[in-house]
């Protein structure tokens, strides 16, 4: 998994990772090369008393530290710089990824463990990338060519190299096999710890009004000691492999002083054949935990690479259809509307400027149609929606209406395809929406959530979500059919004022506002409002009713509603009762044949005359 990735990562960098194999390899035979001439410096230099010999082998010495310490530091910096790229290169696969995922996926994933994913396990890939490239390829090197030099200098004492090696290995898997469930468990921790974070974060004000601090602090107490103690426990095992190392590296040298200082007094090695011995041997101990230390850090990776590849794997369940149709497989746009980027060109209208047009007579074009509709969200037995057919005509607001979970909201997600009806079929001027690219789909639909959100930046930001080319009188155009334009006004920096995430610094009905002029700047065809006048008062829903009436009045318009009063006039009325569509017509109509309708009504009448 960890060496599929690296390579299909790496498979973008060859030439550097090529320089950086060529770099180690100049710097590992650098390296080796100083121990054999400190060795011939010793025995013919010092010992023979040769001083010019000393000079010349000093100055190879120099030139050949110089060569080492250059390599050395220019394969440093290109490991780096392609261990950089190659985060940059994941976090951006990964960005890409999640922002094709439905509700669906991300629910499987959990947005906590998503942003863990893209930042945290992307840095422990990227560490690892910086060991391999500046360890990994050093190591092997200097351990082949530590022990064939070694074995140069002196057969004999080489055998200690024979027996040190199998003991380390020995060490280092034990080590690494504890560690790998380890550091997976550990990663998998960070994403508890996350979760219970992003929660307790969101959620303040409700832990604070249910005084459920105790209870919280407990719950984060408990994730938060699970992973201090699996951190604990893997940086125990690696504080504890080191002293075990370093003792046997140690004891190897005094053996190699030992036995070589025994084979010197019987004049079978020569004192600087036994220096480059010492360093030899050290070169070879020192790649041994070089290499040590990139296994050790592998598992996390490893752990990290699998979460990662989870990601990358999943295939969206919503997605283009398998031969887009092209652009224009999306219904055509009515001959004399505004289009969106229209609204961007200087000196034309924007839709909103439109009011004043003649009202169009219906096109068909823009009809949204459901046709035995049915969906049920993965893993439930029972269908959320189920047998629904209807028609909602341009030009008429089609509203739908029901009790709480009867299904309005997933009903509206299955338009712009949010979510995949599971039977039947959903159309937009007589095209399966389902035949259509996602985009040219979504292009052709306005959405204001039940949810209001607004992105961190300014208002005009905000408002030019769905119009990027959209002229600041378009905004104020739009904030005004909204009833927003008096708050925006208010404000110091009016339509550079800042929004934080979320949007939080708008009062709920202020945030609503804002959402509507997003979406009538979009000037789409078809729009859908989920019970996007909730926050409002009485008289400001029904001001910005009458506003936005003209407006729409040539697109198809679906309403989720709560209050009957404010659909009276709605083209059609649609009644969800346990994701069946028990009536559909007319105020009018339902009242006198809809038993449901009229039960909820009566209720908000009887509700209304309380008030
Ligand atoms: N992601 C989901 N996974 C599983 N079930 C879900 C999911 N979202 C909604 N449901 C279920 O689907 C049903 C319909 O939900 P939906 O949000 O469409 O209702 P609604 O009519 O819009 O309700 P409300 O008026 O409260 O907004 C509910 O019973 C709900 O529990």
């Amino acid at each position: 998994m960890l060496v599929s990735l690296m390579a299909r990562l790496l498979s973008a960098h060859k030439g550097s990772v090529l320089a950086i194999v060529v770099l180690q390899l100049v710097q590992t035979t650098a390296n080796l090369l100083l121990p054999t001439l400190n060795a011939a410096i010793i025995d013919d230099g010092i010992i023979g008393g040769d001083t010019g010999e000393i000079l010349h082998l000093g100055g190879w010495m120099a030139g050949i530290a110089a060569v080492q310490v250059t390599t050395a530091i220019a394969a440093g910096y290109l490991g780096a710089v392609v261990a950089m790229e190659l985060g940059g290169q994941l976090r951006g696969e990964l960005f890409a990824k999640v922002q094709s995922f439905s509700s669906q996926e991300v629910g499987v994933f959990g947005a906590p463990s998503l942003v863990t994913r893209a930042t945290n396990d992307v840095a422990q890939i990227q560490n690892l990338a910086v060991l391999v490239f500046t360890m990994l390829i050093a190591a092997p090197a200097i351990f082949i060519g530590g022990i064939a030099l070694a074995v140069h200098q002196d057969v004999v004492l080489s055998w200690i190299v024979v027996a040190v090696i199998p003991i380390l290995t020995v060490i280092m898997t034990v080590i690494v096999r504890r560690l790998i469930p380890l550091y997976r468990d550990g990663q998998g921790l960070l994403d508890r710890i996350g979760r219970v974070l992003r929660e307790q974060i969101i959620g303040a004000n409700v832990i604070r009004g249910f005084v459920r601090q105790d209870h919280e602090i407990r719950r984060f107490d408990e994730a938060n000691k699970d992973l201090t103690r699996n951190n604990l426990r893997s940086a125990l095992l690696v504080a504890g492999m080191m002293p075990m190392i370093m003792l046997v590296v140690n004891l190897s040298s005094v053996c190699v002083v030992w036995f070589g200082g025994h084979r010197i007094d019987a004049g079978e090695m020569r004192l600087g054949a036994l220096t480059a011995f010492i360093a030899y041997i050290l070169q070879i101990l020192i790649a041994i935990m070089m290499a040590m230390y990139v296994f050790m850090t592998a598992p996390r990776a490893a752990a990290c690479a699998e979460r990662i590849r989870e990601v990358l794997d999943t295939k969206p369940a919503i997605a283009d259809p398998a031969a887009p149709a092209g652009a224009h497989a999306a219904p055509a746009r009515p001959e004399n509307e505004a289009q969106p980027e229209d609204a961007a060109r200087p000196g034309h209208a924007a839709r909103p400027v439109s009011t004043s047009h003649a009202r169009h007579t219906a096109r068909p074009a823009n009809a949204v149609e459901f046709r035995n509709v049915s969906f049920a969200y993965p893993g439930a037995e029972e269908p959320v929606l189920d047998g629904i057919t209807f028609t909602a005509a341009p030009g008429t607001t089609t509203a739908i209406i029901g009790a709480t979970g009867s299904g309005k909201t997933t009903l509206l997600n299955l338009i712009p395809r949010f979510l995949d009806a599971t039977g039947g079929e959903i159309s937009i001027g007589g095209r399966n929406v389902r035949a259509m690219p996602l985009e040219a789909l979504r292009g052709l639909i306005a959405i204001v959530p039940q949810h209001s959100y607004l992105f961190s930046g300014t208002v005009a930001e905000n408002l030019r979500l769905g119009s990027p080319a959209a002229a600041d009188p378009d905004l104020w155009q739009v904030l005004e059919s909204a009833q927003a334009a008096d708050f925006v006004r208010a404000l110091p920096l009016g339509l550079d004022a800042p929004v934080s995430q979320g949007g939080t610094n708008f009062s709920g009905g202020e945030r609503q506002r804002l959402c509507i002029a997003r979406a009538l700047l979009k000037d789409s065809p078809v729009y859908l409002f989920d019970d996007s006048f909730s926050a409002l008062d009485y008289g400001t829903d029904v001001r910005l009713r009458a506003a936005i009436e003209p407006l729409l009045e040539r697109a198809t318009v679906l309403i989720v509603a709560e209050r009957v009063a404010t659909i009276v006039d709605a083209g059609l009325i649609l009644v969800l009762e346990d994701g069946r569509l028990v009536a559909q017509g007319t105020h009018a109509e339902l009242m006198e044949s809809s038993p449901s309708y009229r039960e909820i009504a009566a209720s908000q009448l009887v509700l209304e005359e309380t008030l």
